[in-house]
């Protein structure tokens, strides 16, 4: 075992050093354990030690990947250089997890350190983030938003560019596995002005891409709601609904969680604060709104997300980072219009249409819907629907990719070259599973706090390859 070099506070190490506290032995020998003297305050806080260190030794032991060489230098948070040639050996570099409760810590620019870890606190739901920057010599707890994960029980972690870190979550299914901790993004930057404080957000990474969700909007008792249900009956496995927040009191029939999240106002008007809420609007006097969570809920069962929100949160959503397809339904005319809310009326209680005319003008708007459908006939306008959506009876969605079910397990590797990470399930997994060793590529990754990141692509690669670059074998 080697003495690793006396640290002052500031130094930072590599990445890609894991901290272990338990016994050396159990590493395998790619790894080569060093000491290293972490110099503490006068509260016997370690510089680079959890929260739940205080007090403890003045010596950390760390593991570390022994052809880095690295150590203690300051570096820019990448992952030691990736030995492309040798792929057939067992860990071909990187970091060997096999640890519980561990943490591990990224160099972002030359400024901060991000902690990412799991408390042993096992109140706390969700993964421990700390930074530690460097300007002011401090610890700060960030504030966290977006989805959270859920702790698991080891985890890897590389930065991508200098605004986001992969995170991959060990023995769990594939669409829990990758994840992604904004650190610098446009979305974390606006964020930071606006609390004034350290932010991070948290995104979930999906394989393959979501089809873009269906925006109708129209006036009130314009056939809506009776267009999406017919197509939600036709075709159940391809859309899901969004379902929206409202503050209004729930009507006979209607269920929470269903058809929509009764809500009470003030938190709703909380959550919008926090931008949870993609759109939001004041219809009848009660607020409507779309959270991001509610269409990524749709999106993530692989389904086609439909919308059925009103003019102004339309134009919201237009004007938000969703990438959507506007369909404006219009009635044949206003008299018609007026009969068949008073129709509906008589059945489920008295409505206003004080915004329908303002609303009808709206539509054509131009620039703000692609597509404007005139329901007069019920069946030839959703026929009109279908058509536009390219869809014929008994479209099936595609069939899950093998892949798609893959799990990391404890112990793996991970490297990266550009937008590609390759990583390495270990020889011990060989005989159990059939993909040893896989490459996400984040080449069309789009997305990103406060929804989902998209687009990630994943295939095996075959480890007797001597290179992975571009060598899909199978997906
Ligand atoms: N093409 C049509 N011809 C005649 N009646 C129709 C047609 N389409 C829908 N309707 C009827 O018009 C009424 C209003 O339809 P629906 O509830 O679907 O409207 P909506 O746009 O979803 O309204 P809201 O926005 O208030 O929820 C219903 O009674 C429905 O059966
Ligand atoms: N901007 C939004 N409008 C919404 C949303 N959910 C529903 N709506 C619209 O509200 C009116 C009234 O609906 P009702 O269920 O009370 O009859 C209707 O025009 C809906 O399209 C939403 O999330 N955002």
């Amino acid at each position: 075992m080697l003495d690793g070099p006396e640290l002052s506070k500031g130094d930072s190490f590599n990445p890609s050093l894991q901290r272990r506290r338990n016994n050396p032995e159990e590493m395998t020998k790619n790894f080569e354990w060093v000491k290293l003297r972490i110099p503490t305050n006068e509260k016997g806080e370690a510089f680079y030690s959890s929260i739940d260190d205080t007090n403890e030794l003045n010596v950390i032991t760390w593991a570390v990947w022994i052809e880095t060489g690295r150590v203690g230098e300051t570096g820019r948070g990448e992952a030691p250089a990736f030995i492309v040639d040798n792929l057939r050996g067992n860990f071909p570099n990187g970091l060997h997890l096999k640890s519980k409760g561990c943490e591990t810590a990224i160099n972002i620019g030359c400024n901060k350190t991000y902690a990412i870890g799991e408390f042993d606190d096992k109140s706390v739901s969700t993964f421990g983030i700390r930074v530690f920057d460097k300007s002011t010599g401090e610890w700060v707890i960030p504030i966290v938003l977006g989805t959270k994960p859920k702790p698991s029980k080891g985890h890897s972690a590389i930065v991508l560019d200098e605004d986001r870190i992969l995170v991959i979550k060990a023995n769990t299914t594939s669409d829990d596995s990758f994840w992604f901790l904004e650190v610098n993004t446009a979305f974390v930057r606006e964020q930071r002005i606006r609390l004034g404080t350290e932010v991070v957000a948290w995104s979930k990474g999906v394989i393959g891409e979501a089809e873009k969700p269906i925006v109708i909007s129209g006036p009130s008792g314009v056939g809506k709601g009776t267009l999406i249900s017919k197509m939600m009956e036709e075709f159940p496995s391809m859309f899901g609904f969004s379902v929206s927040h409202t503050t209004r009191a729930p009507r006979n029939n209607e269920q929470n969680g269903v058809h929509y999240h009764f809500t009470e106002r003030s938190v709703m008007e909380k959550d919008i604060e926090d931008g949870k809420f993609l759109e939001f609007a004041a219809v009848h006097g009660n607020l409507y709104g779309t959270s991001v969570e509610a269409v990524d809920v749709v999106s993530d069962r692989g389904k086609r997300c439909i919308l059925d929100i009103d003019v102004q949160g339309a134009r919201s959503v237009r004007a938000s980072s969703l990438e959507a397809i506007f369909i404006f339904i219009c009635p044949p005319s206003f008299e018609e219009l007026e009969k068949r809310l008073r129709a509906r009326d008589r059945r489920t209680g008295p409505k206003t249409t004080p915004n329908a005319k303002a609303e009808l003008e709206q539509g054509n708007s131009p620039g703000l819907f692609d597509h404007i459908l005139v329901n007069d006939d019920l069946e030839a306008c959703y026929e009109k629907l279908k058509k536009l959506l390219g869809l014929t009876h008994g479209v099936k969605r595609p069939e899950e990719s093998v892949l798609e079910l893959v799990t990391v397990p404890l112990e793996h590797t991970v490297s990266k070259i550009d937008r590609k990470i390759l990583v390495n399930c270990g020889a011990a997994e060989q005989e159990k599973s059939a993909v040893n060793m896989f490459v996400l590529d984040l080449a069309s990754i789009k997305g990103g706090a406060p929804g989902r990141t998209r687009g990630l692509n994943i295939y095996a690669v075959d480890p007797s390859l001597d290179s992975f670059i571009g060598t899909q074998v199978w997906s």
